[in-house]
């Protein structure tokens, strides 16, 4: 392979790659050939200790830095990061089986503009005067501490950079570990933020499943907690952090409707169902996976789609021209077919895809299924694949009544001309992240995240500087001080 997938090390930490083989081993896997193509191993105690003392000590002294000049270093990171877009967007490939042709345009450009976002604003996060008629008091916007990130699978270079970007901004320490089945990239922007000029320690990356992850929850030193993953693991991390009265931010999953209504244009609101369904082969935690299709377009609308789905491309991901890619393991394919036989089984007709191609790697083909109905299986569960619900309604209030019967509450989407049909539905709909004739959008400069089950907290934004920093309140006598005795 001319591409050395093989990190140095398997952690990054005090300004260095280091080794531990006491940890178990990881074996990392290529998803388009099921290749192993890196081995590292999880930290050990001695690892995260070190982890922790870097990180703390690093903290002080970053802490201690103007914003401006923490700001100059996110910036630096994120140029240095578009520089090696390439490079980066090859190794996320290797890293999840996402297509190049994704990989060059939402993995470290991404990450890149949260640097230089939160770069931008780091100079300018100052408190308040508070005038008390006499007296008076300020506010200081101090950093948390020691932050830790833990990530999903899904969008390694992202989810390293959206929780990373905005600790350091506010004058926190980072130790990130990413998800065990995507160890690679996360090691790649530790590298960068320290050719930035970051101080050693700063943003350290350990390895590990969930007994690491759940190790640095529970650690007394580490004063934050940002989680990218299921609901299942948010409510066992939230509860973790919560014995320690740790901050938390919780990304979690979706199962979010995309309404589309009669009068809307409906290549768009195909192409939104596309990119809400089928980007990176589904992967995606604010995926728009029940399609709600007023019943008087249905048949245009999936006549459409299907014709659409011609134009997939299925196969080496290194290859630009490849639309689809396989799933990020075995593991997550199995589950995904498990969902299309349930699927089938439970009576929804299949209009599109619905097999696993044979040979090596985890692919399975993007599928459709049409009549699906709310009790269906793939209708109420997360799948976290290729698998689109199309369902019908007649009526608004129906409809929204509908897309709010979910525990979850991360995302949804309205396709309509009408105006204020968009506003009304959108302001009735319970979700963190919503889009009127557009899906899937994740700017830097809109907050990002979930109501319900879906999370807690927001990331990206000014909105993210509240989740990674807390007032300090100061009251100022300017006169003498009166007391009972
Ligand atoms: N809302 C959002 O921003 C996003 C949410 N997701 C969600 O993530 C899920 C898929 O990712 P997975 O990696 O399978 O999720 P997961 O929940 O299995 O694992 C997420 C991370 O948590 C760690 N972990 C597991 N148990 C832990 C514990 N007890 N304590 C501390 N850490 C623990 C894992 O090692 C991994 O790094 C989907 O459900 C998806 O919806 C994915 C991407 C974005």
């Amino acid at each position: 392979m001319a591409y050395d997938t093989q990190p140095k090390a398997s952690h990054f930490v005090d300004g260095a790659y280091l080794e531990d083989t006491a940890g178990e081993l990881i074996e990392v896997i290529y998803p388009a050939t099921g290749e192993v193509i890196a081995r590292v191993y999880a930290a050990t105690d001695a690892v995260i200790e070190a982890a922790i003392t870097s990180g703390r000590r690093a903290q002080a002294q970053w802490a201690a830095m103007s914003g401006t000049e923490r700001g100059r270093v996110l910036r630096r990171a994120a140029d240095i990061m578009r520089e090696r877009n390439h490079e980066l967007s090859v190794l996320e490939t290797f890293d999840t089986g996402k297509p190049l042709q994704e990989t060059l345009v939402a993995d470290a450009t991404s990450g890149a503009d949260a640097l230089e976002y939160f770069g931008g604003l780091a100079g300018s996060l100052t408190g308040e005067h508070v005038n008390l008629g006499g007296d008076w008091g300020y506010t200081v916007r101090e950093p948390l501490g020691l932050c830790v990130g833990i990530g999903a699978w899904n969008y390694p270079t992202q989810i390293a950079c959206w929780k990373g970007a905005p600790a350091l901004a506010c004058g926190n320490a980072m130790i990130f570990k990413p998800s065990e089945t995507t160890p690679l990239c996360a090691l790649k922007v530790a590298e960068i933020l320290h050719e930035a000029g970051a101080p050693a320690g700063l943003y350290n990356v350990i390895q590990g499943m969930g007994a690491v992850g759940g190790k640095l929850v529970t650690e007394p030193r580490v004063d934050k907690v940002s989680l990218t993953g299921s609901v299942p693991t948010g409510r066992k991390v939230y509860a973790a952090a919560a014995e320690g009265m740790k901050h938390v931010t919780m990304e979690l999953g979706g199962k979010s409707p995309l309404i589309v209504f009669e009068d809307a244009e409906i290549d768009n609101a195909v192409g939104g169902a596309i990119n809400g369904n089928f980007y990176s082969t589904g992967q995606v935690c604010s995926n728009g996976t029940r399609v709600f299709v007023h019943s008087s377009i249905k048949d245009a609308f999936l006549a459409r789609l299907k014709g659409r789905m011609a134009g997939i491309v299925m196969g080496d991901p290194q290859d630009e021209a490849t639309n689809i890619g396989p799933m990020v393991s075995q593991r997550q394919r199995d589950i995904v077919e498990g969902y299309i036989a349930k699927g089938k089984a439970e009576g929804a007709t299949l209009i599109a895809g619905g097999e696993t191609p044979e040979g090596a790697g985890f692919y399975i083909q993007p599928t459709v299924f049409a009549d699906v109905t709310d009790e269906m299986t793939i209708a109420r569960e997360e799948i976290f694949g290729p698998v689109m619900a199309v369902l019908t309604f007649d009526d608004e209030a129906e409809v929204i009544a509908r897309a709010n019967a979910t525990e979850f509450g991360l995302s949804a989407g309205v396709f309509t001309r009408d105006i204020s049909r968009a506003h009304r539905v959108i302001g009735q709909l319970r979700a963190g992240s919503c889009f009127i004739n557009s899906y899937n959008d994740a700017p830097v400069e809109l907050p990002f995240g979930g109501v319900k089950a879906s999370g807690v907290g927001r990331e990206n934004s000014k909105a993210a500087i509240e989740h990674y920093s807390q007032l300090k309140s100061v009251y100022v006598r300017m006169g003498d001080v009166e007391a009972a005795f």
